[in-house]
């Protein structure tokens, strides 16, 4: 259990509010140039991995301010707890053990008395002779033919990371066998799926934690369907329908072979389960080997998270700074910038993991919060983004933190391009701190041959206030390990924020309304009686729709 501890009601915190009065005199610039040792000072080198906070609105007495913070709200004691199998997700009752799929270390992890290791190492087995079984076009469909397409069905967390993984790490894809997403319920997704791959060469994956999803239900269903249409029989399933989950009764209901299934444990949260058997779709693509390179890295991030002091911990880092953002500057939002094509889906990921933890409003103790919790996550790849939003970002009215990722060496050198982009890359959060002021713009707009009528005009348009805070992730890399690193630094990151702001991470009730109630609209839709049990709104939608819905 984790206490409950408000933060605003923590020394730390008054001390912060104060703090920030006098901090928020002096803009980032200013503070650089206050301190040559700066850079020294707010850069953290993580193996192949540098975080530059520098640019951020803080001083030394700033960072420990916040650390005090996270000392007063008890973030050591919570993150031993969580790596130790304590039942930190208190409402679902369960533990949060996400870290010991990827226990590289293999040492015990115990919940309700037994190791899990066994268990994780046994289903990883079957993960490592599937994947090379597949991948070496040993596992036959049912006409003889190796698979050359796989299509993983799954919606949240059983979609998501398994897209941006093997998306990120596309290099390492194994060519001729194709991985497709299915995940929303609308018919288009898995029908536009279906049309670009053959069923006697195609093995479905169905991930669902729970096995009842509507939306992986329905598609998993039309799969089996079109498989069947096809003119395979009932006993050629098993040789093209495989199951990630946790409940096995689902599985073999389903009329997947329970041999054929992978399974998981409930101590592992959808968000955060891509390094359990939902990453199958990623062992299959890149290999089992580069699997391991990836689980490998989130470890050597875990232990650094578990055994670093908080001053010098990079995910206690970038979770006290968004703490400062959102708590003491008002930012609501935050952005995720990767400036690396394969990462397009790295924003998205981080969408759920982050709003769907982190957006709750009740504390532990079951009182609605004072402050503000979790922010909005978004982002787009560089230099995309740049001809998109950064205006707002740069002379917009919200103030909104960003992180910035790039890898020094691309997998595709393509001409100097790399060098371009990582020039916008360092170009962008050099002008979201400086600026560009008053002066600067007169005496560049003297230079063009405009009337000083016409220069009085333009000046307040071309001025860019600066102060803009960003962090700067810069990897050697994008490598199976170096992306196993940053996925666990944001995992830690979320839960930094969550133990600060005393709310439970883990579970997700804010999802579920929603369902229910769908539930009870999908058989008013079966036939053309006017519906009046709803609110007028609601009723006037459904009763348009069924008569449009010919
Ligand atoms: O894997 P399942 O059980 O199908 O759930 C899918 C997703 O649905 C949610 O429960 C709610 O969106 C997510 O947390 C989860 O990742």
């Amino acid at each position: 259990m984790l206490q409950s501890i408000d933060f605003t009601q923590t020394k730390a915190f008054l001390t912060l509010k104060s703090h920030q009065k006098t901090i928020s005199k002096k803009t980032i610039k200013e503070l650089f140039e206050e301190d040559p040792k700066r850079f020294k000072k707010f850069t953290i080198r993580f193996q192949d991995i540098l975080l530059d906070y520098s640019k951020n609105r803080i001083n030394g007495r700033t960072m420990a301010y916040l650390v005090k913070l996270a000392e007063e709200c008890e973030l050591e004691d919570a993150i031993a707890k969580m790596f130790a199998g304590d039942e930190i997700n208190q409402t679902e009752g369960r533990a949060v053990l996400h870290t010991a799929l990827r226990n590289r270390s293999n040492t015990p992890v115990m919940v309700d008395g037994k190791d899990v290791m066994p268990d994780v190492n046994r289903v990883l087995a079957q993960m490592e002779s599937f994947s090379e079984s597949v991948r070496s076009g040993e596992w036959k469909g049912y006409t003889g033919n190796k698979i050359k397409d796989i299509v993983n069905i799954g919606i949240g967390g059983s979609d998501l990371g398994p897209v941006m993984v093997t998306e990120a790490l596309k290099p390492y894809a194994k060519k001729g066998l194709n991985v497709h997403f299915v995940s929303n319920v609308d018919g288009t997704h898995i029908a536009e799926t279906l049309k670009k791959v053959n069923p006697e060469t195609t093995l479905f994956m169905i991930a669902s934690k729970t096995f009842t999803t509507q939306e992986t239900m329905a598609n998993a269903g039309a799969a089996k369907e079109w498989f069947l249409r096809s003119g395979a029989e009932e006993g050629d399933v098993k040789k093209h329908f495989v199951a990630l989950s946790t409940n096995e009764k689902g599985v073999s209901a389903f009329g997947i072979d329970t041999k054929n299934m992978f399974e998981f444990w409930d101590w592992v949260g959808g968000r955060y389960s891509l390094w359990s058997a939902i990453g199958l779709s990623i062992a299959c693509s890149i290999g089992y080997k580069n699997y391991v390179q990836l689980l490998e890295g989130a470890h050597v991030m875990d232990i650094h998270f578990k055994s670093t002091p908080l001053g010098r911990n990079v995910p206690v880092v970038l979770g006290l700074l968004g703490i400062w953002y959102n708590n003491f500057y008002g930012a609501e939002s935050h952005a995720i910038l990767p400036y690396d094509q394969y990462m397009h889906r790295f924003a998205a990921y981080f969408q759920q993991g982050d709003m769907e933890s982190n957006g709750k409003y009740v504390d532990r103790s079951g009182q609605v919060v004072s402050y503000q919790t979790g922010p909005i996550i978004w982002g787009e790849p560089g230099t995309n983004g740049q001809h998109a939003f950064y205006q707002l970002i740069h002379q917009g009215t919200k103030l909104i933190p960003c992180d910035f990722i790039a890898p020094a060496n691309t997998h595709n050198p393509v001409g100097d391009q790399h060098r371009m982009l990582l020039a916008n890359y360092f170009a962008q959060t050099e002008a979201l701190m400086n600026g560009k002021d008053e002066d600067q713009v007169e005496a560049e707009l003297k230079t063009s041959g405009l009337s000083a009528e016409e220069i009085a005009f333009l000046k307040p348009f071309k001025v860019f206030e600066g102060n803009k805070p960003t962090n700067s992730i810069l990897m050697k890399k994008l490598t199976p390990k170096v992306l196993g690193s940053l996925l666990a630094m944001y995992e830690h990151k979320i839960f930094v924020q969550g133990v600060i702001w005393n709310i439970f991470s883990f579970d997700q009730w804010g999802v579920e309304l929603g369902k229910e109630l769908a539930k009870n609209i999908y058989p008013e839709l079966q036939d053309d009686t006017e519906v009046t049990s709803h609110d007028a709104s609601t009723n006037g939608l459904i009763n348009t729709f069924k008569k449009w819905n010919k």
